[in-house]
């Protein structure tokens, strides 16, 4: 069974998401958006290191290799770490909008275990726009693009300043995350769309 709650159907006054000019071109893939995200950072060594590649129009394709340190059942994934890998393969469309956002509702569908080795490949989209509400689905396959589906999520998140990070995050990563002109550059041009 599934079927997202009331809250996650985009309202009458929605419109299609429009891919951004400058977005990644389709295949390129997009590069963690920080060191230390427990989803895409490289610095985070029991992360999920989860790639995402651009896809067309604003769709994107992912893989997560599910390992030993994300077992929840003895050789299985555990259920929080296979939303973390929706969320963030959710998360990394507003690459493609350029907009800072975060995630505001997460509804997710287990369908089938996902064994440790195993290789999710994660296909998201954004279906819908209303002001700062962002609304996508994502599914998540195992043995390849077109194996069997084993996670489903809807989802919408809510575009944000970048003072959203400045103001809640601990100091201590602000500060260094505040110190590398690149992040901040990257961060700062999402929130200047055409
Ligand atoms: C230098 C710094 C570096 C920075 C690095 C940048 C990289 C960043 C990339 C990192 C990415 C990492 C990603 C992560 O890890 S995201 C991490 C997990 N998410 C969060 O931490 C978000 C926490 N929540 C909030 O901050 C606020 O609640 C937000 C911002 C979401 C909304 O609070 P805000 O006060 O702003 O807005 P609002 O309350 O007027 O709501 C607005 C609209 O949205 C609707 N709504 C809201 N929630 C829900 C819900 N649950 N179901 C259904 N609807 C919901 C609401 O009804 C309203 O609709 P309408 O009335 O307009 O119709």
């Amino acid at each position: 069974m599934s079927g997202s709650s009331a809250s996650l159907q985009p309202p009458a006054d929605a419109v299609k998401p429009v891919r951004h000019p400058d977005a990644p071109a389709p295949g390129d893939l997009l590069g963690a958006h920080y060191e230390h995200c427990f989803g895409c950072g490289p610095g985070q060594p029991h992360g999920l290191h989860l790639e995402a590649r651009a896809g067309e129009g604003v769709a994107l394709t992912a893989e997560f290799t599910v390992q030993p340190a994300h077992q929840g059942a003895p050789g299985l994934a555990h259920g929080g770490v296979l939303a973390t890998a929706l969320d963030e393969t959710l998360g990394s469309l507003n690459w493609l909008l350029r907009t800072v956002a975060v995630t505001g509702r997460l509804e997710t569908d287990y369908v089938r275990p996902v064994p440790v080795g195993t290789t999710l490949h994660l296909a998201a989209e954004v279906t819908a726009v209303a002001g700062r509400k962002i609304y996508s689905r994502a599914v998540g396959r195992l043995d390849g693009p077109d194996g069997p589906v084993a996670v489903r999520a809807d989802a919408l998140f809510v575009e944000v300043k970048v003072d959203h990070f400045i103001d809640h995050g601990r100091p201590e990563e602000i500060r260094a995350a505040m110190s590398d002109p690149d992040q901040v550059r990257r961060a700062r041009a999402f929130e200047v769309n055409p």
